[in-house]
């Protein structure tokens, strides 16, 4: 018994101070296992939304943004979740922009409750009240206001009025001015592709609408200084970006059919022979439908009658010369100019061309840049020439209006980017034609929305130095081995063998 109790003594294991350290160390262990654990557990992502409208000249369109609840500022984190287009009641084309409605007003407000129920259905109850929401117009708009600005304020009222029915955090209607359509759409770009925060290189970009064109990008050699109003500066995540940025008001592609049409309806009253519609396409249209426009400075030929014949010959080389027409290419008083003597510096590569510019070549198969230019042409030359009943025929589903429209609109972008914006056969490559980036429309909206949120800080967000995981997990090793080199300290107090008493 007297061996037994000196066996005690001497084995440090069974002194009272040495369980109770061993017992607060391995519960310090499990606590900061567990609680590295429960730290980085996955756990429900919650969401904020944001909504904008992009009132366009020829329709509107919804779109639903959402980024994670706890990151409004980082970036590439606000996704498109949902996007929709406003429809005429009981038919499948697209319903007019809101500048159509200049005549009955009520109604423009009326036409977007279908997608702003769809819009609420979408975004959880709880966030719904703290949801930014944005209605931006762009070209269409603007001509109305040049043209009769009760009539858009009026279209504006009602837009308003019914916008403000819905239980989002409504943030107002406005016309966009051309140097933000283009802008917000090249931050986009930029965005979405990650090439802010990370002060990559960045894209340019083209924007191809029904009443107006925008190009945007950075060039190195230009400081903004020999044509201010073509400048925008930015300063986003720690990074200074002078943009050039130009809209040309009246040559989205629609405007432009426009006034390519009134140009060739001047050699004479009674028909027009348009090389840019297709062999056998044949219809009767209205001088007063063709006229009414801002954009249309010719007036109806002397003595004609109320109506003209629009015929079709297929014919994508007298097609260009004829839309080049509507280009000024004379006048400059810069050191350079794309056209209409509006400056524009060198350009520089790579390019994102949306909207209308995608549509086209995605429906004409020429979206592959990396086709020589003189093929593209060439494939456009023939499908110009194709006859307008196979044509119909091999398309029955798609809208007769785009479907007549496109050797005219495929020939139009050809024209537009090599003779109006100078880029050549080895810079056409430079192109990419883009509808969407990671799952989100390339377009205005999203750069817009980011701007009016803050979401793009000017200066680089600190970050800690290792993300949250990793700071638990050396903690955890740490303290692991704190405990290990404080148990071999206890070492020389270890019972040893010779020591080990002899128990009879
Ligand atoms: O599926 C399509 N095929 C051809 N063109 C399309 C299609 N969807 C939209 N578009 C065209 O894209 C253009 C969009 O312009 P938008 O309405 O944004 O005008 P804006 O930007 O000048 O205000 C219009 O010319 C419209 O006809
Ligand atoms: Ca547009």
């Amino acid at each position: 018994m007297s061996a037994q109790r000196e066996m005690k003594e001497k084995n440090p294991w069974h002194t009272p101070v040495t369980i109770i350290i061993t017992v607060i160390g391995v519960i310090a262990i499990v606590a900061l296992v567990t609680v590295a654990v429960l730290q980085n557990r996955p756990f429900p992502q919650k969401y904020k939304y944001g909504i904008v409208l992009d009132a366009g000249s020829s329709h509107t369109a919804l779109y639903i943004y959402e980024w994670p609840a706890e990151k409004d500022n980082n970036t590439g984190r606000v996704e498109q979740t949902h996007s929709c287009k406003i429809l005429v009641e009981n038919a499948l084309a697209f319903c007019p922009g809101i500048s159509s409605y200049a005549s009955a007003p009520s109604k423009a407000g009326q036409s977007l409750t279908e997608c702003m129920q769809e819009a609420v259905q979408r975004v959880p109850e709880k966030r719904r009240g703290e949801t930014p929401l944005y209605l931006g117009a762009t070209a269409g708009m603007r001509l109305l206001n040049m043209e009769n600005s009760a009539a858009s304020d009026s279209v504006f009222q009602s837009v308003k009025k019914a916008l403000q029915m819905f239980p989002f955090s409504y943030q107002g209607a406005r016309i966009l001015s051309g140097q933000e359509e283009g802008a917000f759409g090249w931050v986009t770009v930029n965005y979405l592709d990650d090439r802010l925060k990370q002060g990559l290189e960045t894209t340019g970009a083209l924007d191809l609408g029904g009443a107006s064109t925008q190009i945007s990008f950075v060039s190195d050699n230009y400081n903004g200084s020999e044509s201010p109003s073509n400048s925008v500066t930015f300063r986003l995540y720690g990074n200074d970006y002078n943009l050039y940025t130009h809209s040309f008001l009246c040559y989205g592609k629609d405007q432009a059919l426009r006034m390519t049409l009134a140009h060739q309806s001047q050699a004479g009253p009674g028909t027009v022979l348009d090389p840019c519609f297709h062999p056998g396409y044949a219809e009767i249209k209205n001088y007063s439908v063709l006229y009414d426009s801002p954009c249309v400075s010719d007036r109806k030929p002397q003595g004609a009658p109320a109506t003209f014949n629009h015929t079709g010959n297929g014919n994508f080389l007298e097609c260009q010369k004829t839309i080049k027409n509507i280009f000024n290419f004379t006048d400059c008083k810069y050191s350079r100019c794309s056209f209409n003597g509006v400056f524009q510096p060198l350009l520089q590569g790579p390019f994102g061309a949306f909207s209308a510019y995608y549509f086209v070549m995605n429906f004409l198969n020429l979206t592959d840049t990396s086709i020589p230019l003189d093929d593209v042409k060439e494939k456009l030359k023939r499908y110009c020439a194709t006859p307008w009943n196979q044509i119909r025929q091999r398309h029955p589903n798609i809208k007769l209006k785009y479907l007549a429209e496109y050797c005219f609109s495929g020939t139009y972008i050809l024209t537009l980017l090599t003779e109006g914006y100078n880029f050549t056969s080895e810079s056409y490559s430079d192109i990419k034609f883009i509808e969407k980036i990671k799952g989100s429309d390339a377009g205005w909206t999203l750069g817009y929305m980011l701007n009016l949120t803050n979401m793009i800080p000017a200066e680089a967000p600190d970050s800690p130095p290792l993300p949250h995981a990793g700071y638990v997990s050396i903690v955890t090793v740490i303290a692991v081995l704190i405990f290990i080199l404080f148990i071999l300290s206890l070492r020389p107090l270890w019972p040893s063998c010779s020591k080990q008493p002899q128990i009879v």
